[in-house]
């Protein structure tokens, strides 16, 4: 039914919301102070004409933004913007009673990411590339991204020919590409396996110099440079397909956050535990001035870990521990030796190891989160455990979207 609707606020997904018949409905792409005509199902509202525009209202810098999964945010000018998010992360505090001034978002700008998940599929001998159309698993072939770095960016038709000599016909795969200083890092799952007589050719790719590394259904299948990350003195080695930060300067942010959170390093200093710890981003800066227990449930980028380790200068000891922190998260006892601890689950967060973190005496904790509402959750376990929470502060790591990364600073006695 086509509705005459006010739109009042953004919803935590970046929607408009509207009130109809005393009901909320939510229009995508519509903003607050906005009188919209939506075709209105349920608590949904398709946009189909603005009849009263927002001031706030901008031009998408892209023009794929309405049809691609990917941006929610590119029609809202920037400083409405940035105060929704700071606003995401506040609400997700005060939900848990937590009293606390959110700092001002930290802004990262376009064409920064740098690591790229992409559906890849096959029809004849055609192959596309793209990210799933908005609320739909059909592909949308990408022509451009104002999101990704132009090593990406530039290269989506290479990296289209590509998957196309891997992936075989009416196939669909996932195809993730990380930009690194030596070239694209690509790893591609869900197709079959390439053939031997496939080798040569992707070979030759390769020895065209943008791509370092390319790794089929886990397999390293071509390498021309080990894919690597500079940061000054020290190394950092993406794991085929693994986590890594979305952008090197949220990365930076984020590990300035956390050196500011655990403090100064004294001459005989106690070490420092990093839990969740990947390949190894926080461990390594902080190594510059603790030894730290790097803490991480996956053997692979544990192993990219040990290299950095041992090709990195200026460093003091880094020791790693393959655990499960869900399962079997560090008790008090064991963290009475460190200084202090950092945090970076995934999204569901670290619920568990919060709550052994809550009775232990470490001095400072620092966490690190995708996922506002599980860092909120944690952070009143360790409050209820005696903690202060000292500082908050969003870093838009995911430009467009309605996904905030949230650095979060405690400390006890
Ligand atoms: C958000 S990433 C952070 C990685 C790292 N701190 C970084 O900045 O690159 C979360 C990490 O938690 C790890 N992880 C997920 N579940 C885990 C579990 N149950 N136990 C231990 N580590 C886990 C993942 O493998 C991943 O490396």
């Amino acid at each position: 039914m086509r509705h005459r609707l006010t739109i009042t606020s953004l919803g935590h997904e970046g929607d408009g919301v509207a009130e109809d018949g005393g009901a909320k409905v939510f229009v995508p792409f519509a903003l607050p102070g906005e009188v919209v005509e939506a075709d209105v199902a349920g608590e949904r509202g398709h946009l189909v004409k603005i009849l009263e525009r927002s001031p706030d209202r901008t031009e998408p810098p892209c023009r794929h933004f309405g049809t691609c999964g990917g941006c929610t945010l590119q029609h809202l000018a920037e400083a409405p913007y940035r105060a929704f998010k700071r606003d995401l992360v506040q609400r997700a505090f005060e939900q848990r009673g937590i009293a606390v001034e959110v700092e001002p978002l930290l802004a990262i700008g376009p064409h920064s990411r740098r690591r790229a998940v992409f559906t890849v599929e096959k029809e004849g001998d055609t192959t596309r590339l793209g990210f799933n159309r908005r609320e739909s698993h059909d592909l949308l072939a990408i022509e451009e991204c104002p999101l990704l770095v132009p090593a990406i960016e530039t290269r989506l038709g290479r990296l289209s020919q590509l998957a196309g000599l891997v992936i075989g016909r009416g196939k669909r795969a996932r195809m993730t590409v990380t930009a690194t200083d030596t070239g694209l890092d690509v790893a591609i799952d869900g197709a079959a396996t390439p053939g031997r007589a496939l080798y040569d050719i992707l070979g030759r790719h390769v020895a065209e110099g943008w791509l370092a590394r390319l790794t089929v259904e886990g397999t390293e299948v071509a390498t021309s440079r080990q894919p690597e990350l500079r940061l000054g003195d020290t190394v950092l080695y993406p794991a085929a397909g693994g986590f890594l930060q979305a952008t090197a300067a949220s990365e930076q942010a984020l590990a300035d956050l956390v050196d500011a959170g655990i403090g100064k390093a004294g001459p005989r200093s106690a070490p420092v535990v990093d839990l969740f710890a990947g390949i190894g981003t926080f461990s390594l800066r902080l190594a510059r001035r603790f030894p730290v227990l790097a803490v991480e449930g996956d053997a692979a980028l544990l192993k990219a870990l040990d290299r950095s380790m041992r090709f990195s200068k200026g460093i003091r000891t880094i020791t790693m521990r393959r655990r499960d922190l869900f399962l079997n998260p560090m008790a008090p006892p064991e963290l009475k030796p460190f200084k202090a601890v950092v945090f970076d689950p995934p999204r569901a967060g670290a619920k568990a190891q919060s709550e052994m973190l809550a009775k232990s005496t470490v001095q400072r904790i620092v966490g690190v989160s995708c996922n506002a509402a599980t860092l909120a959750r944690d952070a009143r376990i360790l409050i209820d455990g005696g903690y202060r929470l000292t500082r908050v502060t969003p870093v838009d790591q995911f430009l467009w979207s309605s996904h905030v990364e949230v650095v979060a600073a405690f400390e006890k006695g």
